[in-house]
């Protein structure tokens, strides 16, 4: 975090990632310009901006641009001219519409989530090297064509308006990591999962809370002890209403349906009645030990994860692992819930056995109601997300690689 002292004073200059966020900003800094020959990244997050220069582009080496949670209704058309910028964040703004000339010819990651979108240029689909697209909580009914982006791999698109799914997202070649949840195309079966899950709920006055055990994007998780029946539990309070993969009445909705499986941290009840009003979920409390496989993706790596360096799998314990989580896939694709999120950094688990559990459903979706031959589809994109983890795995496999029936 820089400070606008820091702008006025030199100290930034040559500076290649400068961060002016929470600062009150109404206006865009133009000492920034200073910077124009060398800034990469630059935050502007958490102010009061609703436009940028016209001169912006004079930004030549920028590649990322977050301007997050700011008052912008329109996505500045200049940013189109930005000649490196691959990384666009405009989350939590007003935004209501994106203009044909506004996306930068290298586009690879654009994050309009949560703005008020009700339609998208065609000029998004003539982003060749688009790889991570965050549409979730708009108001998009539909999408432009997107055949050309056959490198989109993360599509989110949960609180939405779709009715259906997009039959041109389940072509796309590389997706991996679809979000379709919180649509009228799949709301019903969510309402009916909470429903048919509504006497299992725990009354928030029958647990005693204990220490923060940690915390998430999406919730704060305390150890917690039922007091009717001393059950040790984990209890996670979501944050808000929703996140960049949709929303925890979703993420509630399809661990119900879930259910419970050995390999798979799902939800055991709703907890109602939580002081503040905030959701809340009470799941198994895991003993210690468990360890998350990787990182979730960084700036560079986009839609791959970030593994410790050094990570390796004895071929025993890399077969037990891939073992574990297609057995957890294959249980949820069974229960009609699809994970979106099949990651490394979801998984937990013991390095000297190899035992993992998939967890965090905040980006699945119930598939009840979607015609068979699209749950097939979808079903065949997370195999894809699955494909990229036993990769991955494999290339940190110490010696012979065990074989599998399926890749
Ligand atoms: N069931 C559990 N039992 C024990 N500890 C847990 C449990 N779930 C989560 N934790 C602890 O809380 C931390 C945060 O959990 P997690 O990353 O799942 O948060 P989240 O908000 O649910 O997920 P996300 O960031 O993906 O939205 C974990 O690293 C772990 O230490």
């Amino acid at each position: 975090m820089h400070t606008l002292d820091d702008l006025h004073s030199g100290a930034l200059a040559g500076a290649r990632h400068v961060r002016l966020t929470h600062l009150g900003l109404t206006e865009f800094p133009r000492q920034l310009f200073h910077l124009a020959d060398t800034l990469e990244l630059l935050d502007l997050s958490g102010n009061q901006l609703t436009s940028l220069p016209n001169d912006f582009s004079r930004f030549t080496q920028l590649r990322v641009l977050f301007a997050s949670n700011n008052p912008f209704t329109t996505l500045p058309a200049v940013l189109g001219q930005c000649p490196q910028l691959e990384m666009v964040g405009f989350k939590a703004c007003q935004l209501a519409h994106i203009p044909e000339s506004s996306l930068p010819a290298r586009l690879r990651w654009l994050i309009l989530t949560d703005n008020q979108l009700t339609a998208l240029p065609a000029s998004l689909g003539q982003r060749p090297r688009l790889q991570k697209l965050m549409l979730s909580c708009n108001q998009l009914t539909a999408l432009p064509d997107l055949r050309d982006c056959t490198q989109l791999e993360l599509l989110r698109l949960a609180s939405n308006q779709f009715t259906c799914i997009p039959s041109q997202l389940l072509q796309l070649p590389a997706l991996a990591w679809p979000a379709v949840a919180g649509n009228p195309a799949t709301q019903k079966s969510e309402l009916q999962a909470l429903f048919a899950s509504a006497q299992k709920t725990i009354s928030y006055q029958n647990l005693q809370v204990h220490e923060l055990l940690g915390e998430g994007a999406s919730g704060h998780i305390y150890r917690a002890t039922r007091r009717d029946t001393g059950e040790a539990i984990a209890l996670k309070v979501f944050k808000a209403a929703f996140t960049s993969d949709g929303t925890p009445q979703s993420e509630l909705a399809a661990g119900m349906a879930a259910g419970q499986h050995p390999h798979l941290l799902t939800p055991l009840a709703q907890v109602h009645g939580h002081p503040h009003g905030q959701l809340a979920m009470a799941l198994p409390l895991l003993a210690a030990g468990w360890q998350n496989l990787a990182g979730p993706p960084s700036l560079s790596s986009c839609t791959r994860d970030v593994y410790a360096p050094g990570t390796r799998f004895t071929p025993a314990n890399a077969q037990r692992l891939l073992a574990c989580v297609r057995s957890a896939v294959e249980h949820l694709h069974a229960r009609g819930v699809l994970h979106g999120d099949l990651y490394a950094h979801n998984i937990l688990w013991q390095p000297a056995t190899g035992e993992a559990i998939l967890s965090d459903l905040g980006a699945a979706a119930l598939t009840h109601a979607l015609p068979a031959q699209q749950v097939a589809q979808l079903q065949a994109i997370e195999w894809r997300a699955f494909a990229h983890l036993h990769a991955e795995v494999m290339a940190r496999c110490n010696a012979e690689r065990p074989q599998f029936s399926r890749f």
